[in-house]
């Protein structure tokens, strides 16, 4: 089963998003230039791609496993969402979370995978009071589990 999106190539040198392997659920997507990363530097990188999702639809930028083990590279706001409404060039917030060593990325890298996946679109009603729930209003580590991990200074 796939749902068919339209890519434009921006960059007809560059390949359109494209799976590894059957059963992969990010497609990748490359880098349509050279980036270099020094320690804790981001960048705003072209990707050559736009693409036409079908409404119903988002795409979801997120990092590459790999690139983030062996560089420390990940995207600033991972998971970036592409709204099924965007026709501009997809970009991704890259990067360098490594403390000392500079990254660099040529142009045609693979540097982040997008999901498509189906997206509901809510309909928020206000209310004055919401229906009760086995959680409740607990969060934010009400459930424990992390007694000892003490925050630095309050030891
Ligand atoms: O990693 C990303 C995230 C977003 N986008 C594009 C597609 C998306 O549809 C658009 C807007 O993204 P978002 O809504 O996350 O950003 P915003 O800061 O809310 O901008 P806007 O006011 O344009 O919605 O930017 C990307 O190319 N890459
Ligand atoms: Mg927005």
């Amino acid at each position: 089963m796939s749902v068919e999106v339209l890519v434009q190539l921006l960059d007809p040198d560059l390949p359109p998003p494209a799976y590894s392997h059957p059963g992969d659920a990010g497609a990748d997507l490359v880098t349509a230039e050279d980036v270099t990363l020094a320690p804790g530097q981001r960048a705003l990188v072209a990707t050559g791609v736009a693409i036409a999702l079908p409404e119903g639809y988002a795409g979801f930028v997120h990092p590459r496993s790999g690139l983030a083990a062996r560089f420390g590279v990940s995207i600033v706001n991972a998971p970036g969402t592409v709204d099924a409404g965007y026709r501009g060039e997809i970009k991704v917030n890259l990067i360098n979370l490594d403390p000392t060593e500079t990254v660099t990325l040529a142009r045609g890298d693979r540097i982040a995978q997008l999901v498509v996946q189906r997206v509901e679109r809510a309909a928020f009603r206000v209310a004055s009071a919401l229906p009760e729930s086995v959680r409740g209003t607990g969060g934010h580590g009400s459930t424990g589990g992390h007694r000892d991990l003490v925050p630095a200074g309050e030891e």
